[in-house]
């Protein structure tokens, strides 16, 4: 007797603890990509799970993609792609699904209640980085496959997988591989599927069809050639924090207004289909307000607050390298020191002229300074917002997935993150990209304490084993 869905569910239910187990052991890998002394974890990490999708009888190629060259000037090699394949059957569809192995730095001090790097279940959560933001979802598609494997069930559509160390870190490199390999490892891909998102709530499922983008940029000021006694030297040097801060807050203002000149010149006007979607979904601004912690938020109805998060710009100012920030009265001048902001783009912002405001208004700034001190701004990571199409079958696999799993309808929204992959597959190739996201809005994504709820572990892995399945009943046949 051929095995059903309902087997692949019944599988995933009794290895539960296994799959927790699995995932403890992905987080206790400190992939962090933004950190150049952790690059072998990024490796690790990468080999890691080449080494299980071997083990589920997947082809893997490990695909170099070169190096970077670091803020000093030096390279550093860059993670391999995983470019996989689990299954070849041409009479099947073929899906391809992206994640990222890499994490956002993460360490006990910033205020974890557990060991960031030690997968701790309390309350039915997984808390670790990583758990939501990405290695839990990515397990997870491993995880489903191996459940279908284990029931002798085939899988309804093949299963390309493109995993990546870098996301968190600009997708360096990735989108020149997607390029040079749209018409080979991608060429006969019918759609792309991504879960690295989050619902709007902590209750109903989501799909998300579209993201802003992201335009980093460093600010670097240097007074001397080392660091100073603010007591013995302070009064007579330009000192380069005083710079640095004054340009830093010349950016916004405290209602969140971007304040370089132009910025909004080219955001796109709201539509009445996004107005009322903004209306439909399943938001509540107090149950968010308080989920983070904030006392008020900058705006205070659900549209005016996503009409915030999804469809304009906002910019956020990350911290500062070279400034003195650990506990206690340290006095000194620092030297050198890189001020770190971003811009949050939206259609039809284009990240080149995102760039020429900045910089020029930002050269204005400190030139009104008249400070003699070096100043640099470079921007090394800039993109465009996506938006996909929602009206296409593989939203519909996504959209049925959800429903039969949760019983009930998904929200489809729009999310303030970036995802580099997204537009390089619109740039790069013709196929629709689905964000099936599994993660709860307080899973706490590059913060203190992110987890992943048990929950949306277990139900996540029957989602994409539905949405397998799904898929092969929707895509048109040729
Ligand atoms: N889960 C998606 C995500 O967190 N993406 C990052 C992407 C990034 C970070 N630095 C450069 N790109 C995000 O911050 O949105
Ligand atoms: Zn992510
Ligand atoms: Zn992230």
């Amino acid at each position: 007797m051929t095995s059903s869905i309902q087997d692949v569910f019944t599988h995933i239910e009794n290895n539960q603890q296994l799959f927790v187990k699995r995932l403890a052991e992905w987080v206790s890998v400190r992939s962090v990509s933004s950190q150049p002394e952790l690059r072998g974890e990024v490796l690790r990490m990468v080999q890691m799970t080449a080494q299980h999708i071997e083990r589920l009888g997947g082809a893997v190629e490990m695909v170099d993609i070169g190096t970077e060259t670091l803020a000093d000037g030096s390279k550093l090699a860059l993670p391999p792609v995983i470019l996989a394949e689990i299954g070849r059957d041409p009479a099947k569809k073929t899906v391809c699904v992206y994640g990222h192995l890499d994490v956002q730095p993460a360490q006990l001090e910033d205020g974890w209640d557990s060991d960031p790097f030690t997968l701790t279940h309390r309350n039915g959560k997984l808390y670790g980085r990583g758990a939501t933001d990405d290695k839990g979802p990515v397990l997870s598609w491993l995880n489903c496959i191996e459940s279908f494997q284990a029931v002798s069930k085939a899988l309804p559509v093949n299963v390309k997988l493109c995993l990546e160390g870098m996301e968190e870190s600009g997708s360096i490199g990735l989108g020149e591989l997607i390029a040079e390999r749209g018409k080979s490892f991608f060429g006969n891909v019918d759609c792309v599927c991504i879960s690295d998102s989050y619902w709007l709530g902590t209750q109903t499922p989501c799909l998300t069809f579209g993201l802003r983008g992201l335009c980093y940029f460093e600010i670097e000021v240097q007074c001397a050639q080392r660091d100073l006694h603010s007591g013995v030297y302070g009064g007579s040097v330009h000192e380069a924090m005083t710079d640095l801060t004054q340009i830093l807050a010349s950016l916004v203002d405290s209602s969140g207004r971007i304040l370089v000149p132009g910025i909004y010149k080219s955001v796109k006007p709201l539509s009445e289909m996004e107005a009322q979607l903004c209306a439909n979904v399943d938001f509540s601004p107090e149950e968010y307000r308080l989920e983070i912690g904030a006392t008020t938020l900058q705006q205070h109805t659900k549209e005016d607050i996503l009409n915030h998060r999804w469809h304009l710009p906002s910019l956020s100012i990350h911290g500062i390298e070279g400034a003195f920030s650990e506990l206690g009265q340290k006095t000194v001048i620092p030297s050198r020191v890189v001020g770190k902001f971003s811009i949050r783009t939206v259609p039809n912002m284009e990240p080149d002229e995102v760039e020429r405001q900045v910089k020029d208004y930002v050269a204005q700034t400190f030139s009104e300074l008249r400070s003699p001190n070096r100043f640099r701004i470079t921007m090394p990571v800039g993109s465009q917002a996506w938006v996909a199409d929602s009206t296409h079958p593989n939203y519909t696999a996504g959209r049925n997935a959800m429903r039969r799993v949760f019983g009930v309808e998904p929200n489809l929204i729009r999310d303030g993150c970036s995802i580099p992959v997204t537009l390089d597959f619109a740039r790069h190739t013709a196929l629709n990209v689905l964000l099936l996201s599994l993660g709860a809005c307080d899973d706490g994504a590059h913060s203190q304490n992110e987890k992943f709820n048990l929950s949306n572990y277990m139900n996540g892995m029957k989602v994409m084993a539905s949405y397998l399945e799904e898929l092969s009943l929707v895509l048109p046949k040729e």
